[in-house]
């Protein structure tokens, strides 16, 4: 299956079982021969892609180095990028060079930051390996680090030149990360399309479906992301969630909860608030909250409500003193109310319970 995305930079996302083994000759339709290729990945990935990974590029006449970062959303950091720049410089990497994001979403964001800023851009190619980098972050060129402070606040937009899926390298992910990626794919459900929410609650082996469901979610994800590449808009409906989910995600510091468990409490919340408000449909929330215990994730936090709204004063979808909520209407058809942030809690009491 393909697709093609027409952002300001036109690209191909191709997803193939199987297809690790094809990337050197996919690469070679967009780079010449002889060009470095840079792969960067984490410490889980390489054990297991990276030997195949490099082979395929190296048969197709590319000159391959790589570099590993410990696995996880705690390296997703300004020190890490530095490390990834000190490779890329010492392996003489020029703009005609590319690099290779080889791993989850946390892998994707850092190396399409360190591929937006070294020398002030240079081409790269994602090859995501969880599910949700497969759905979602491989996707649309949002790249970027953490901050103590909040998630994501400093990166770039930077569109990949190529995305290849192999939906084979979900056999190894744990069941925990495959859950995780179950949080964005529910996401794209209630935002955009009530029969992807219904297959995902009246499938019962969602693994025999996986190529339609990551076919799915992408394609809703770059329709949104070819009218709205710069996040001014349409796009922010793609951060469902995202406004309490991020906050969570601060306020465990990046560990033991990760991002698709995170944005589904945080959908579970936003759809409570929009009930409460009158905007959304009574029974949503209960039914993304049944959605997401079906995937075996959590649909509540038990952390202080007061602490949540708080640490959602970093989300970028605030301009002044006001901020952007994405509600929905129903499960399917979602949208974006400004409200002032000094009405936040009083809109959330009652929200996370
Ligand atoms: N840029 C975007 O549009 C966008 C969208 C959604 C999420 N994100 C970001 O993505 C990140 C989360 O991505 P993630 O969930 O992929 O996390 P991740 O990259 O940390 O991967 C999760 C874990 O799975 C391991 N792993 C990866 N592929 C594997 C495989 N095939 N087999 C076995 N283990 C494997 C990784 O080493 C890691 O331990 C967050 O930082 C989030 O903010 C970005
Ligand atoms: O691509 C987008 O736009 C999204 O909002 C997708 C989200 O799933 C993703 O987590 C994204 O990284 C969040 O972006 P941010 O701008 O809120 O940091
Ligand atoms: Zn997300």
């Amino acid at each position: 299956m393909e697709l093609t995305v027409n952002t300001s930079k036109r690209y191909t996302i191709r997803i193939e079982r199987g297809a690790l083994d094809q990337l050197g000759a996919y690469c070679a339709s967009l780079f010449a021969p002889g060009k470095k290729a840079v792969v960067i990945t984490d410490t889980h990935v390489a054990p297991l892609y990276l030997e195949r990974v490099s082979t395929s590029l190296r048969n197709a006449g590319f000159d391959v180095t790589s570099c590993a970062f410990p696995a996880g959303e705690p390296s997703k950091r300004l020190s890490t990028i530095e490390g990834i720049y000190g490779h890329m410089a010492q392996a003489h990497i020029t703009r005609s060079d590319f690099a290779v994001a080889l791993g989850g979403g946390v892998t994707g964001d850092m190396a399409g930051f360190a591929a937006a800023s070294y020398l002030r851009g240079i081409p790269f190619v994602q090859v995501p390996t969880t599910l949700l980098s497969q759905v979602d972050s491989s996707v649309g060129g949002k790249t970027g680090v953490d901050l103590p402070q909040g998630k994501n606040l400093v990166g770039a937009f930077w569109q990949p030149s190529f995305v290849l899926i192999d939906p084979d390298t979900l056999n190894t992910l744990s069941p925990h990360f495959f859950a995780d990626g179950m949080g964005e794919v529910i996401k794209y459900g209630c935002i955009k399309s009530r029969a992807l929410f219904d297959l995902l609650i009246e499938t019962e082996d969602i693994t025999s479906i996986m190529e339609d469901v990551i076919y799915r979610c992408v394609d809703i994800k770059r329709d949104v992301v070819e009218r709205d590449e710069f996040d001014t808009g349409e796009r922010a409906l793609l951060n469902f969630g995202h406004t309490f989910g991020h906050a969570l995600e601060k306020l465990h510091q990046y560990q033991g909860l990760s991002h698709g468990a995170a944005v589904g409490i945080g959908m579970v919340m936003m759809a409570r608030l929009g009930e409460k408000a009158g905007f959304t449909a009574p029974g949503t929330a209960d039914k993304i909250a049944a959605a997401l215990e079906k995937y075996h994730l959590p649909v509540h936090s038990d952390l202080p409500l007061s602490q949540i709204v708080e640490a959602t004063a970093s989300d970028k979808k605030s301009t002044g003193s006001s901020i952007n909520l994405v509600l929905l209407k129903d499960i399917g058809e979602s949208f974006v109310h400004k409200v002032a942030r000094s009405d936040l809690a009083a809109l959330a009491e009652g929200c996370n319970e």
